[in-house]
């Protein structure tokens, strides 16, 4: 084997440093190196530019400088006890950091540990930007949420809508039977709101119709759910509620409706309602049963509440 000499050893060794310093200086990924007690040593061009500082105002720095005060301490003794320890390479791990101009954005960090020339331990930290990402996945989650509560929810009055509340109701019923608990409903209708629409408009229509349902849902139990049939007519279910309660629940309903005023125009409205109770084989039976009572509370006057008659 052919022999080194000193000088070439010198060579090798320097321009194997040389190949490594213009590595890390074109390095697209953000670089740092830090002493065992956190401050900057090395920062390449890809770190500064993405801090947005100069290496002369980084180096010497502690690297926790662009950590948010409330992840100051925790990251500290992540780097203590990564220069202490005997793992070589630190998993990846997601930050939050703060830019020079005070921006928050997000990283992708890893580390790995080196031997530096006085013999002492270093931490080589590696960074990459993933701030559009993540604002993107967080676009994306709200999209999604809004996606969601639109195929849920009643766009005018934000209450449930026809499929939602009916799959609601045939839930609740299992689970009222499963626990053998009371159960009832509720079917409410506006009295006479064509009239409404007719007079003054249909947007003074849905004002009021905005502005009711608001009333009903602040007037019932949390553990009640409103619910848009359609048009002008809802559904309350409401669970472990027998017929009589139900019934004074919407006797207290119908009133405060009726009590009020709605829209600039001073309105008054009232409602019909019909309750059915018991777990009946199905939701739509218990709906019809209820249907049909609320059609008496029309048929005999309007403003009132029909308990429908029990089942066969
Ligand atoms: N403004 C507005 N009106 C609606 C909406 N949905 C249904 N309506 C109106 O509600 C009215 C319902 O009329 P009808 O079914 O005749 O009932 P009513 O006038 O309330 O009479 P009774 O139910 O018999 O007391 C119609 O004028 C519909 O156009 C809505 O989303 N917004």
């Amino acid at each position: 084997m052919k022999e080194i000499s000193p000088d070439q050893l010198y060579q090798l060794f320097n321009r194997s440093k040389r190949n490594t310093e213009n590595v890390i200086k074109a390095s697209p990924i953000g670089i740092c190196i830090t002493t065992p007690s956190g401050h900057f040593e090395m920062v390449n061009p890809a770190y500064c530019e993405f801090y947005g500082y100069r290496p002369d105002e980084l180096l010497g720095q502690h690297f926790t400088m662009m950590v948010p005060e409330a992840n100051r301490a925790i990251l500290s003794a992540l780097h203590d006890e990564f220069i202490q320890g005997n793992e070589n390479h630190e998993l990846r791990q997601e930050w939050d950091v703060i830019n020079r101009n005070g921006e928050l954005r997000t990283i992708i960090a890893e580390a790995a540990r080196i031997e530096a020339d006085d013999g002492e331990l270093r931490k080589v930290t590696f960074i990459i930007d993933i701030t559009q990402r993540k604002q993107l996945e967080e676009r994306l989650k709200q999209a999604n949420e809004r996606l969601d509560h639109l195929a849920h929810h009643d766009e005018l009055t934000e209450l449930l809508n026809r499929r939602a509340g009916l799959q609601r109701l045939d839930e609740e019923i299992k689970r009222c039977k499963r626990y053998d608990t009371p159960f009832s409903i509720a079917m409410y209708d506006l009295d006479n709101f064509k009239a409404i629409n007719d007079t003054y408009g249909h947007s003074v229509g849905d004002s009021v119709l905005q502005q009711i349902t608001t009333l009903v849902s602040d007037v019932l139990r949390d553990t009640d759910l409103h619910i848009r049939l359609g048009g002008e007519e809802f559904l309350i279910i409401m669970p472990g509620v027998n017929a009589k309660e139900a019934s004074l629940g919407m006797q207290r309903v119908r009133e405060n409706v009726a009590q009020q005023t709605f829209t600039e125009h001073q309105l008054t409205v009232t409602l019909s309602s019909g309750i059915a109770s018991y777990a009946e084989a199905s939701g739509t039976r218990l709906l019809d049963r209820a249907d049909k009572a609320m059609y008496q509370a029309k048929q005999t006057g309007r403003n009132r509440v029909v308990i429908a008659s029990s089942p066969m």
